[in-house]
């Protein structure tokens, strides 16, 4: 098993180190847990000690209890009277003691689950808002993607978890220390019986909870396959092909064979820990009653009285029950806080430096420069783009033409600096890409991409997402409507601009091919500022009218802009001023239509080739 763990177990000498070395998130989980309630915070320490002091003191009232009885029976039996009020005092004392510990443990559980509550809301929110910080280049990495992935399925609630057990261990330590006076006063060796009979369990515990975790994080690619084909047999936009292509029970089985040898492994970890941890409880009870058979022997010959017998018996007893569990919360922090680990791996992951600062350019109306740009993806072994020259001006369009992954939509992601280039440089009004301010970048670009996203949201809003700033404009998504020609289907929906798209929610409309592309259009026309259009493939889906009304309207309106965009029909691209026609992420020819056309090479070639499948 040990030849899939990333990380191989610590040599015996560094185990102790290593052991150790988790906890050093415990303070951040607790300082995480102060941050989110204070006053729940510390609501639990004051319960937490309450319910660690109380149990001790119960003890003692028992003893009180039974010497006070034996001492009322002889008085009883000598004078015939009875002293009711010198017995009862201590019984009623021990009944407000023990209602006090109910008290207290409730306050504790109904403290940890609003805790819980809002801890869990905490560290989504700071996963997901650490996710927007990150790059795409990043998202797209699968050890980063398995590090999300793992902190967003287990880590929210493992920090509450972690402060639990320590507030656990906290109280049980306080019960355990005020037992240790009490058993003290008994024999000094009584306390040290007692942990010696529970270091054992506690010893198997840590180990397994450290293999627990390796397989936690060995399987992460496992459990995201099961993740993911959970999705691809339960979710509407992939379940009709599922079906016509009845691939339910090939995907099924699959699904089942991952958890087959997940549950394999658990159930042989699951087996080896509670064998163990039977086996060395074992040692633990053999310690009580060894210590049972000592006071009753002391007892017996006298040296303690009936009361002080009752007391250490439960001493004993709940002296165990205390240590024990102190020792299962070790091993458990030591387990949430290798979870944790992986929280804050995740939460420290380098951002990338957003350095840029420029909101113009050194020669405003420059446009946009390409200068021998290259890119390869990270991991790639072939660049995507290669010697990539080009200037666009202000007013100029640009077409780009090229079969399947010669590299136009890439070119794309690196103008809107979704990546950065690896070689060369891109300017923009003659200052660097990666100089500008990215706000006021993404500012000026408006553009729609061959996989936009189709948000279950209102179909308004679908638009105002071009714009943060319209998200709920109505009369800013009517005009983007309209100019991406989606103005006349909306209309005639149930709710109009306010009718929910998808089918996730109740009432959720679906929309064809051609009618999301023109809603994914009309977003790219909310961004008013913006003077760079790119569209990738924007009409694909669309009827031919649609198309040839979207390219007069986009000229029309888009004289002074700069546009770029892709396209596999020459119909679209030939009215472009520049065509770059790129083939295995190179420029192959570049050049407008008619001097393309009079050099007679790929791009006059498969013009007329299209033309011909028109005829
Ligand atoms: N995120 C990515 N990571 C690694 N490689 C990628 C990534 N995206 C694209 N590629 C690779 O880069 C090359 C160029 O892809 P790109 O998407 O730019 O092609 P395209 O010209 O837009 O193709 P199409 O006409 O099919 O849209 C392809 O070989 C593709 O496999």
């Amino acid at each position: 098993m040990s030849s899939r763990s990333p990380r191989p177990a610590p040599p015996p000498e560094n185990r102790l180190a290593a052991f150790l070395g988790v906890f050093r998130y415990s303070r951040r989980a607790l300082a995480l847990v102060w941050q989110t309630s204070r006053s729940l915070t510390i609501g639990l320490a004051v319960a937490t000690l309450v319910a660690g002091v109380l149990p001790a003191v119960a003890a003692w009232l028992g003893q009180l209890i039974v010497d006070a009885v034996v001492a009322a029976m002889e008085r009883h039996a000598e004078t015939g009277q009875v002293a009711w009020w010198s017995v009862l005092r201590y019984v009623l004392a021990e009944a407000a003691v023990v209602a006090t510990i109910a008290l207290a443990q409730r306050a504790l559980s109904a403290q940890q689950s609003l805790l819980r509550a809002l801890l869990g809301q905490k560290v989504n929110v700071m996963i997901l808002e650490k996710a927007g910080t990150l790059s795409l280049a990043q998202f797209e990495d699968s050890e980063f993607y398995d590090k999300l992935t793992r902190a967003r399925r287990e880590a929210s609630v493992r920090p509450l978890g972690l402060v639990n057990k320590t507030f656990g261990l906290a109280q049980n330590a306080i019960s355990l220390a005020s037992f240790g006076v009490l058993l003290v006063q008994f024999s000094p060796w009584a306390p040290l019986l007692l942990v010696a009979g529970a270091l054992p369990v506690f010893l198997s515990e840590a180990k397994f909870s450290g293999d627990a975790f390796r397989l936690f994080r060995w399987r992460s690619p496992q459990t995201r396959m099961q993740m993911y084909l959970e999705t691809v047999l339960a979710r509407e936009d992939s379940i009709k092909e599922v079906k016509l292509f009845g691939l339910e029970p090939l995907l099924l089985d699959r699904y089942r064979r991952i958890f087959d040898t997940l549950y394999a492994e658990d159930r042989r970890l699951t087996l080896r820990r509670e064998g163990w941890g039977f086996a060395l409880g074992l040692l633990g009870t053999l310690a009580f009653y060894l210590a049972y058979a000592w006071v009753v022997a002391e007892t017996v010959t006298g040296r303690l009285t009936l009361g002080e017998m009752t007391m250490y018996l439960m001493v004993f007893r709940q002296g165990q029950g205390a240590l024990s569990a102190s020792l299962t919360a070790i091993g458990g922090m030591y387990e949430d806080n290798l979870y944790l680990s992986n929280l804050y791996e995740y939460l420290e992951q380098p951002t990338p430096p957003d350095a840029g600062s420029l909101t113009a350019g050194a020669h405003p109306g420059d446009g946009i420069r390409f200068e021998n740009v290259g890119f390869t993806y990270p991991g790639a072994e072939r660049p995507a783009l290669q010697g990539i020259s080009l200037h666009l001006r202000p007013g100029q369009s640009l077409a780009l033409v090229g079969a399947n992954g010669s590299g136009k939509t890439t070119l794309i992601k690196l103008l809107t600096r979704l990546y950065a280039p690896s070689e060369g440089r891109i300017l923009l009004d003659g200052s660097d890409l990666q100089a500008w301010d990215v706000q006021a970048l993404r500012g000026r670009i408006g553009v729609i991409f061959q996989d936009f996203v189709r948000y279950q949201l209102k179909v308004g809003e679908n638009l105002g997402a071009g714009d943060v700033a319209a998200f709920e404009d109505e009369a800013r998504w009517r005009e983007a409507a309209r100019r991406g020609l989606a103005d006349d289907f909306i209309a005639e929906m149930p709710g109009g601009y306010h009718t929910q798209l998808g089918r996730w929610f109740q009432g959720g409309q679906e929309l064809s091919g051609g009618q999301w592309q023109k809603v994914a259009l009309s977003r790219a026309y909310m961004r008013e500022e913006a003077d760079i259009l790119v569209l990738d493939e924007p009409t694909a889906a669309m009827d031919a009218a649609a198309e040839a009304a979207v390219y007069a309207d986009f000229r029309d309106h888009s004289r002074d802009k700069m546009t770029l965009l892709i396209s596999h029909r020459f119909s679209t691209v030939r009215a472009a001023d520049q065509i770059l026609v790129i083939d295995g992420g190179e420029i192959l020819e570049q050049g407008d239509h008619a001097s393309l056309m009079a050099a007679n090479g790929r791009y006059a070639r498969l013009f007329r080739l299209q033309a011909r499948g028109y005829e």
